[in-house]
């Protein structure tokens, strides 16, 4: 699959959202952060937002719910017009239903994993679920450092993707830049987030430039 480049407007100007989501016209994907003050100790923004973005922007919206009781919430993303929503795995109860219901709705079904969250115990979920996300800083905040430590976690999740077909998307989020994504490309990931790497840069079209640039690199 190509690479694909997910900034997170988590680093936006929270103010001007419809001008960040314009500022990254070369961008896949919109990441946008949902904090709950009770799942991860930070809060964002909530579903008014997400519907007001989905206007704003032609570009699809990719929701990961850092959430408590996503079974509940994660179907109204998807009626609010995300392209993708992901609930974590930690939080959810029923995630086997609630992953289903995302995907009647239309939306792409993403589950999460935080960095202690092993794998292999969500290997039979493959089948219900669009992309995989794995956690590459603790969940709750933007600007942490890249943990390496998931790197071999990466590398099992492809090895596990590609034994059932291949087509959920393996994602990374946390303190992806210029200097880890070469790493994480080469573990086996395929969409990657990056937000201060973006809107932290003064040119964040070429900041994602340079991104899916060195992704590919790596791959090559
Ligand atoms: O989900 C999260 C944090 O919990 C991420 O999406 C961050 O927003 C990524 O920001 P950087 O680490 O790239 O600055
Ligand atoms: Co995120």
């Amino acid at each position: 699959m190509a690479v694909q480049i997910s900034p997170s407007i988590l680093a936006a100007d929270f103010a001007r959202l419809a001008d960040e989501a314009a500022a990254v016209p070369n961008a896949d994907w919109l990441h946008v952060d949902v904090m709950d003050y009770h799942f991860v100790p930070n809060l964002t923004l909530g579903l008014p937002v997400v519907e007001a973005l989905r206007k704003a922007t032609a570009t699809p919206l990719d929701c990961h719910l850092m959430i408590d009781d996503p079974d509940r919430w994660a179907p109204q993303y998807a009626e609010a017009g995300a392209g993708s929503v992901t609930i974590h795995a930690e939080a959810a109860k029923a995630p086997i239903r609630t992953l289903r219901e995302i995907r009647s709705l239309g939306a792409r079904a993403g589950l999460a994993l935080s960095p202690a969250t092993a794998v292999e115990p969500y290997e039979d979920l493959l089948g219900e679920i669009d992309m995989l996300l794995l956690m590459t800083v603790e969940p709750g905040f933007g600007g942490q450092k890249f943990l390496d430590v998931v790197l071999p976690k990466v590398r099992r999740a492809r090895e596990l993707i590609g034994r059932h077909g291949g087509t959920v998307w393996l994602q990374v989020d946390g303190g992806v830049d210029a200097g880890t994504i070469e790493r994480c490309a080469e573990a086996g990931a395929d969409v990657f987030v990056a937000g201060s790497a973006v809107y932290g840069a003064s040119d964040p079209v070429a900041a994602i430039d340079a991104l899916r640039a060195a992704a590919n690199r790596a791959i090559s």
